[in-house]
């Protein structure tokens, strides 16, 4: 069977797009499929997938990452999601789309991309390891889960080819895991491990999740702008006064096409 496909990617977090209005096209996109495609050398290449399925009079995006399994929310990926429903599907900003986390609201903000992710849920002190080194962590929830740690430099965390142990009973389904460094007065740089995807050159529920943690350890006052760097760029993030998280960044489609896998 052949189906178009495109490919986007935001601060280098990369996504195949499958476009599947009215869900006839994958149907129960299976894990197998996801693999495929997000397979560096013999697919398309990618993080994670994002399916557009019609809902109602909006859509709804259903994520997965490269390994199959079903996330609540990508931040990265919903800018890009947000890109193409502009493009190709002729939708307005400022835009409303479904997640398994709630609906998101997009706008424009010049070139890049503002999501509104909602409110964070601030979740507890943890800790995570990586290569028999142990750092405190802080449990944030966007919808999805992650333990910020923070480091005195970002090699310390080493390669990042194994995800980092977490304790089970804190993080049942998986989690994903920033190291995060200080840069200077509102300025952070990150490194994540994804649960589902491993270590990626960006992700922006872990940028936002990131920004909370580093607010609240500056008891910053809300609506404090700060500016989280990946290995792939630049996010901004904001947690605003009336509680909700405001993430800008780049949102590019790069390729399209048919595809068979
Ligand atoms: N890269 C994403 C997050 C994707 C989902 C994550 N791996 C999970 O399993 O929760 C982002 O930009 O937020």
């Amino acid at each position: 069977m052949s189906y178009p496909f495109l490919k986007g990617h935001g601060t280098e977090n990369d996504f195949v797009v499958l476009p599947d209005a009215d869900g006839t096209v994958h149907g129960d996109l299976s894990a197998e499929r996801v693999r495929a495609l997000c397979d560096r050398r013999s697919g398309i290449g990618g993080d994670g997938v994002l399916r557009a399925v019609r809902e109602g009079d909006g859509w709804f995006m259903d994520y997965r990452n490269a390994d199959g399994s079903v996330s609540e929310m990508c931040g990265n990926g919903i800018r890009v999601f947000a890109r193409y429903l502009h493009e190709r599907e002729g939708e307005a900003f400022p835009m409303r789309i479904t997640t398994r986390a709630g609906v998101k609201v997009l706008d424009r903000a010049g070139d890049e991309l503002t999501a509104d992710m909602g409110r964070p849920e601030v979740l507890g002190e943890t800790e995570v390891s990586v290569m028999g080194r142990t750092w405190p962590a802080l449990h944030v929830s966007m919808g999805n889960p992650h333990a910020v740690a923070y480091v005195d430099n970002l090699a310390e965390a080493g390669p990042l080819l194994e995800p980092p142990e977490h304790d089970d009973a804190v993080f049942p389904e998986g989690v994903n895991v920033e190291f995060v460094v200080r840069r200077g007065e509102r300025h952070v740089a990150m490194r994540v491990h994804e649960r589902g995807s491993g270590e990626t050159r960006s992700c922006g529920t872990g940028a936002c999740a990131v920004a909370v943690a580093t607010a609240l350890a500056d008891d910053a006052p809300r609506g404090t702008s700060y500016r989280v760097d990946v290995p792939g760029g630049t996010l901004h993030v904001v947690w605003t006064e009336d509680d909700r998280v405001l993430m800008t960044g780049p949102a590019v489609l790069v390729a399209e096409g048919v595809t068979d896998l």
